[in-house]
Order: C-alpha cells, then structure tokens, then sequence
C-alpha cells in the first residue's frame, strides 16, 4: 500500500512532461557562475554565499568540503533546483535555473539525484519499494517487472539483496542509508548530488558505496557531487573543492596535482622530498591564469607565494643597478621605466622563492609573456615543503655518516 504523501508526490510529478531533454555538446553538466545567495529578509537577510563559480564535466566526481556553516548544502541544493537562484548564473544540463519555469525545474529534477543526510525514506514502504519511486516519477519507460529487476540489482549493489522487503523501522542506519544511496542511483541520473552520503557507514560499506558512484561516473558519465567530512573517500574524488564563509576558497583537481607533485620535485629546492608529499602539498596550490603582459609579482611587494609555470611564458624584469649590481634607489629618475629583462621562464620553472628564503620584498617583476597559468603555494605551506626537503636532507646525511 502506498501512504497518501506519496500518491500526492507521484500524481504531481507525473503531470509534468519532460521538456527539458537537452543533450549536453561537450559543455559542463554544472556551471555555476557568480552565484550568491541569502537567507531571511529585513534586517535578518544575511549573504551566505559570495560570488561562487564552479563547473563539473560529465564523469566527474567532485567532492566538497568546509567547515560547518561554509554553504556546502546551500549550493549543492542551489543545483539540484531545491532552491531558487537568487543571483548569479546556474545551469544545470544546460538549463538556465536562473530563468526557468518551474515546469522546466521539475522536468530537470527528473535527471537528477539525490542523497541526503536525512534518508527520507518512506516509513509505510519498503526499501525496494522506496528506490522503485525514484523510476515511477520518470515518464513510464519501463514495465514494473523490469522496474523491479532494476531495484533488486540496486540494492544488491549497496549490499541489501537480502533485505528489499523490510521497511525502513526494520533496517539499520547504515542500511537506511544504503536504500537512499540506490534511491539517488537507480533512474541512472546525469548529475549525482550526495550530502554525506557514507557518513552512516563503516568502512567496508562506505567504499561500496564510492566504488559503487565511481562506477556510475566512469560508465555513464555521471557528473557527481559529493558534500562530505569523511576523510576515507577523498580518494575517490578528481576534484576536491573547499569552502570557505561562503566562498569556493579553493577547487584543486587531483590528477593535475600528481603532475604538480612531479613538477616540484623536478624543482632543486625540493629534490629529496618525495613525489607523492608534494603532490599532497600540490593539492593545496591555487591556480591562477594570466593575460600576455599581466603583472604577476611585482617588485618591491611582500613576497607571500611561491610559483610554479603550468603553462605559458613569463619573463623577470630586475629594476636599473649601478656598475657593481647594486639596485639603484627608487628615487631615481626613470627608475619604473628602466626595468631590463633578465630572464624567460616557461613549463616547469618556478619563481618567487628568494623572498620567501630571505623573508624580503621581491627583487623583480615577473610578467606574463604569452598566456600562462601558474600554481602558487603560500608562504606557510612552502615553508612545510622546505622543512621537509631539510629533515630529508638531514637524514641522507646521518646515513651517509653511519656507514
Ligand atoms: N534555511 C535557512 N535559513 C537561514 N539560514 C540558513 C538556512 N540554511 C542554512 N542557513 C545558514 O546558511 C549558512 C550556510 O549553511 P549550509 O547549511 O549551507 O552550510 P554547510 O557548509 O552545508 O554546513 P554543514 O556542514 O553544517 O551542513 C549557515 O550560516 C547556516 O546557518
């Protein structure tokens, strides 16, 4: 028997057509640009999201982390349409949520899935019936034995075939959590939108679940979004991105932080420090790109990061010298204009360090010569790579000593 909240739920989602088949010609399954968004009104209205941009691909997993209150569920429901945009640009498989009519929303919503930390189960349905509502709200593709066939091979997936008839008061929260995870996957959904989808779950059950969603992305190419604090599945991610008060503080992709990681160790600053704690040290560089002639560091400024040149060419432009090098005082007459070019740099190389070693100013200009984007660590960081290459050094040494 079917409890009278879901007949509601089913006969008003099944009034709407899909309208909103848009296929996706190699654009973003998410972008999401400029985006903030309030609560409240009056003098209680309050910005809890600040001018946020994000884009995920087809087959991508991106995972989303932050501290309590930083706005990971109010963009992450943003982009599943369970909140209007208020400002900003939102388009989910090409549709603008920014202008949409609700009845494009509800069509969308149909391609989409959810996880959420509340399992919001139906109490009076069983668990496969329970995932089979996820495929009766689709517009009738499929007879109700291949709808069935569909939810047994989900929920055995999750680790449940032994329990597709018990209702949920007769199942774990770990298990609860499991039927909501077959719920989220079982229509094959575009876009995959989970709020602490193993945060119920051991260990074993948790990595069922992720190799259960890498699976779903590398076959289907569903783009998934994962808000989580459980540090044993970030491995599954290829993007991990940080909140900050509102704010993507940082949106690190991990296969490019292997190829960073490989990058620094190339750099003679780092040699002894291994490949794979400076790829671990990668993952916390931004990444910035550069216009020809945009200024990058310029002289005389704090020297507070450390560069890496992805991709481009920059030069190092040094202020005028006297006869013995020495930089001649600013007071100088023509002194802006008389930088000479001292140096190219391209993929590979790295600048900014002399101010970080000597804690100074900088000592030149590094422009932007052709399009370029870099990886920058902060001074904080750079200095936790060098203590690393110190104490690595140290212990070449003593076992050089010791034989
Ligand atoms: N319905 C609401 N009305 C008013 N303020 C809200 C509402 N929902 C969230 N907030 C506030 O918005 C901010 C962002 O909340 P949000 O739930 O998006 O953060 P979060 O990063 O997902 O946090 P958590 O990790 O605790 O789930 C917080 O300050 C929160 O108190």
């Amino acid at each position: 028997m079917r409890d009278s909240t879901t007949g509601k739920l089913l006969r008003r989602f099944k009034s709407k057509s899909v309208e909103a088949d848009r296929l996706l010609d190699g654009s973003a399954a998410i972008d999401v640009c400029g985006v903030n968004h309030f609560y409240g009104s009056g003098d209680a209205r309050k910005q809890v999201l600040h001018d946020n941009h994000l884009q995920v691909q087809p087959g991508e997993i991106v995972i989303m982390t932050g501290q309590s209150g930083s706005g990971k569920t109010t963009l992450l429901t943003l982009i599943g349409t369970l909140r209007r945009v208020q400002e900003g640009q939102l388009h989910v498989l090409g549709e603008p949520l920014h202008l949409a009519r609700t009845s494009q929303i509800n069509a969308l919503r149909m391609r989409l899935g959810f996880i959420f930390q509340a399992h919001n189960l139906f109490s009076s349905l069983t668990a496969l019936q329970n995932v089979r509502m996820a495929l009766e709200l689709q517009p009738g593709r499929h007879s109700r034995a291949e709808q069935n066939r569909r939810c047994e091979e989900m929920l055995t997936a999750v680790g449940l075939g032994d329990r597709i008839h018990y209702k949920p008061k007769g199942l774990s929260g770990g298990q609860k959590q499991r039927v909501a995870v077959a719920r989220g996957l079982v229509h094959q959904p575009k876009i995959l939108l989970a709020d602490e989808p193993t945060a119920a779950l051991d260990e074993k059950s948790g990595r069922d679940v992720v190799n259960l969603f890498q699976r779903e992305a590398r076959e289907r190419g569903t783009a998934i979004v994962i808000v989580t604090h459980d540090n044993r599945i970030l491995d599954v991610a290829d993007r991990i991105v940080k909140m900050d008060f509102g704010k993507i503080a940082r949106d690190t992709n991990l296969g490019e932080a292997a190829l960073l990681g490989e990058m620094l160790h190339r750099c003679d600053l780092f040699t002894n420090v291994s490949v794979s704690t400076l790829t671990s040290f990668a993952r916390k560089m931004k990444r910035e790109e550069y216009l020809p002639g945009q200024r990058i560091v310029t002289y005389g400024d704090v020297g507070d990061r450390f560069y890496i040149i992805r991709e481009g060419e920059v030069v190092v432009r040094r202020p005028p010298s006297n006869d013995d090098g020495e930089t001649l005082p600013e007071s100088t007459k023509g002194f802006a204009n008389s930088f000479t070019d001292v140096a190219r740099l391209s993929e590979g190389d790295f600048f900014g360090e002399t101010a970080l070693l000597n804690n100074a100013p900088r000592n030149a200009h590094v422009d932007a010569v052709t399009e370029s984007v870099t990886y920058s660590l902060d001074a904080e960081t750079f200095k936790e790579v060098m203590s690393e290459q110190k104490s690595m050094t140290e212990e070449v040494r003593s076992a050089l000593f010791s034989e």
